[in-house]
Order: C-alpha cells, then sequence, then structure tokens
C-alpha cells in the first residue's frame, strides 16, 4: 500500500530529530508487525500516531524507545528521551519527589518540586504514589518524563484510562509543556479529536505502514466546532475505515 502524503509542512524542511528508515520487525515467525516503515519527526514537532489495534503503533514506540531492538532497518533519534505509557508506572514505595527524580544520581525533592508545580502537582510532593487520582497519578508521570528535558518525548496513550473531563485538562496540560520545552513529541492515540486538538501531524499506520500522513495545520487553540476541523475529522475517521 502507497503512503499518501496530503500536504507540505514548513517542518519537513527543517532536519529531524527522529530519523526511520525501512524499519521492520516480526515477532518469531510472525508476519511483519512493522513493515518497511520510514517516518521523519522534525525538532519540535508534534506528531500524533493513530491505527487500528495491532497495527503497530505500541511496537514502533518501543523501538524508538529502544525497549524493544531494531532488527531490520535504521533508527536514529536523541539520547534524550522519554516515555509516559497509558499506566503512570510509578514504584509505590517511592514518594511522589523520589519517583520522578528515580535514577537521577543525588537528585533533590527542591529539584522536584518546580517539575511538580509546572505539572500541578506541588501540593502532592510528599504522597505515596498509592494515594493519587488517575489524573494525579499522569502528572506525576509527565512530570518525570519533563524533569530529564527530553528533545523527544513520547506519550503511548497517555489519557487513555481517565475520564472525559480529566482527558480533557490533561490534553491542555501537554499542550501547555509541548508550548514551553519545545521537545519533539510522538503521541500515540485511539482518538482522532486528541490529535487534532494537540498535532502538527496525524500518521495513520496500518498493517505496519503509513497509509496516510495529514498536517494539521488548524490554528491554535483548536475547537472542535470549526468547519475545517470537522473536514480533518472526517478525513482521518475515512482513513482508519470509521466513515
Ligand atoms: N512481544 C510480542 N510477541 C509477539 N507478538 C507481538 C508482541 N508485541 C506485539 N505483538 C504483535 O504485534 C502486532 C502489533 O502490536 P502493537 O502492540 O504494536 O499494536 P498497536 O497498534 O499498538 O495496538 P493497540 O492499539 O491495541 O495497542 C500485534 O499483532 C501484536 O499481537
Amino acid at each position: 500500500m502507497n503512503s499518501i502524503v496530503m500536504a507540505s509542512p514548513d517542518r519537513a524542511f527543517l532536519p529531524p530529530v527522529v530519523n526511520v528508515q525501512s524499519l521492520s520487525r516480526r515477532f518469531g515467525n510472525g508476519p511483519r508487525v512493522l513493515d518497511q516503515l520510514n517516518l521523519n519527526i522534525a525538532h519540535g514537532e508534534f506528531v500524533a500516531l493513530l491505527g487500528h489495534s495491532g497495527s503497530g503503533k505500541s511496537t514502533l514506540l518501543r523501538t524508538l524507545a529502544g525497549l524493544d531492538p531494531v532488527t531490520e532497518g535504521n533508527v536514529s533519534r536523541p539520547t534524550e528521551i522519554s516515555v509516559v505509557f497509558q499506566e503512570s508506572r510509578l514504584l509505590p514505595w517511592k514518594k511522589v519527589w523520589q519517583n520522578i527524580t528515580l535514577g537521577q544520581d543525588n537528585a533533590t525533592r527542591e529539584q522536584a518540586l518546580p517539575v511538580l508545580e509546572e505539572v500541578g502537582l506541588g501540593h502532592r510532593v510528599d504522597a505515596w504514589p498509592l494515594t493519587l487520582s488517575g489524573g494525579e497519578a499522569q502528572r506525576a508521570a509527565l512530570a518525570r518524563a519533563l524533569i530529564r528535558e527530553p528533545r523527544f518525548l513520547m506519550l503511548d496513550e497517555p489519557f487513555a484510562a481517565l475520564d472525559a473531563l480529566t482527558r480533557l485538562r490533561m490534553q491542555e496540560l501537554v499542550f501547555a509543556l509541548w508550548q514551553r520545552h519545545k521537545s519533539a513529541v510522538l503521541l500515540v492515540t485511539h482518538d482522532v479529536d486528541e490529535a487534532l486538538l494537540l498535532a502538527d501531524r496525524a500518521v495513520v499506520l496500518d498493517a505496519g505502514r503509513i497509509k496516510v500522513e495529514l498536517p494539521i495545520s488548524l490554528p491554535r487553540p483548536r475547537r472542535h466546532a470549526d468547519l475545517e476541523f470537522e473536514r480533518l475529522r472526517s478525513t482521518l475517521l475515512r482513513h482508519l475505515g470509521v466513515q
């Protein structure tokens, strides 16, 4: 299946911070889960990755994160990366500030505090993870990602387990953090509206290949009610085979 590039965004002319070339992956003797995939992400670009369950989104993200080996093809990306998953993955026996500085030698509570304040968790710096709400736990996960000042931030369905209102708040937070920190972002999501609210570009994966790349040049802040938003939603849903 050929990849369809629907327009050429300005950022495409900047050097990529992530470069994936002919990346293939199979598990055992199974079919290719990633199939000669090519993808560039520009400095500071926000890319949303969509696709049906099993299309290879998490496998791609895990490969980019270095959690899965590159067995066929090439991947280059910065060393300063962070990943946020659907579950916060906080260690229950460590306080919130200790969780977000985990792995950083000599890190102090004072260093953790401003980052926790930035994600709206300044009042929970000494809390135990099990006392956090789902939204708070994901805020802590974001703080843990940001304190490393990543040049490339990967988000694997980070809000999928949250209620609708919390999800909206988290989307606003991620948008604000992205504007402030200017790292490149790859967001895996099943939510077309989330992609349209946040991303510069939506990439639809199908059977391990990029089926369509859709630049989203809507002005920000974005509104669901805009006609162009509606049009892009229909286009994306059509490519996902929903409409
Ligand atoms: N460790 C593994 N061993 C064997 N097969 C795997 C493994 N990890 C993933 N797969 C298979 O690879 C395919 C792609 O999985 P992947 O998790 O990347 O899809 P996805 O697009 O992220 O799906 P979802 O939206 O449901 O999370 C699936 O068929 C899955 O069963």
